[in-house]
């Protein structure tokens, strides 16, 4: 069977079903970056990829600032929220909370002056590698991995004055060198690190 396109789509699929049906508030990503009764955080997304977590974010009624540094992936993107700013309004509304930026978090961040920031940079290879889904191995092929990860996370500490969210493997090795996160939450195959500042 042919692989499908790498493709950014906010409008059918696994994104779309997620908005509708996803849980709201209540999921762990939302809880994770602050979202709390009618406190609605104000977000830099640092490491974009296909943008469905500042999708889901935005969704719930976040500003998200985006930044990715592949420009074919940022492209894809850019494309992705194209389309569904054209689909409806209630998707132009969401997408108009979504700020993409072109270019490498660790040059931008400190001139963001960011409250919360979420960093979800490629995973560390797994030894299950079959498991890894389709669309995150063709993203994986387009970017490789994110060996510098751990100075991005030291800029995100320095410059978020609320929070930092790292979005990890949920048995990963914590990244040598930092502190213990505040909390952690912990689902299925992911876990998020908070380091509240
Ligand atoms: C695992 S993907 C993110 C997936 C994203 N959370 C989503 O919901 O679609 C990681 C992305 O971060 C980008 N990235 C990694 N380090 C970055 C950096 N320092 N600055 C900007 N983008 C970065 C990679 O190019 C890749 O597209």
């Amino acid at each position: 069977m042919k692989t499908p396109e790498l493709k950014c789509d906010f409008v059918g699929g696994a994104v779309g079903h997620r908005r509708r049906f996803g849980g709201g508030k209540q999921q762990d990503l939302p809880k994770a970056l602050g979202f709390r009764g009618r406190t609605v955080p104000v977000i830099v997304d640092a490491t974009a990829g296909l943008g469905r977590d500042a999708f889901l974010l935005a969704s719930l009624g976040a500003s998200v600032t985006m930044i990715e540094r592949s420009a074919q992936v940022h492209q894809l993107l850019s494309d992705g929220m194209r389309r569904a700013a054209a689909t409806n309004g209630e998707l132009a509304e969401i997408i108009g909370r979504m700020h993409l930026i072109h270019g490498d978090a660790r040059k931008l961040l400190p001139d963001l002056a960011a409250e919360t920031i979420l960093i979800d940079p490629m995973h560390p290879p797994r030894s299950k590698s079959a498991l890894v889904k389709n669309e995150m191995r063709q993203l994986r092929d387009l970017v490789g991995h994110d060996p510098d990860c751990a100075e991005l996370l030291r800029i995100a500490l320095d410059t978020a004055s609320k929070r930092v969210v790292l979005k990890w493997p949920r048995r990963g090795e914590p990244i040598p060198g930092f502190p213990a996160p505040s909390h952690q939450i912990v689902g299925k195959s992911t876990r998020y690190d908070v380091f509240m500042r």
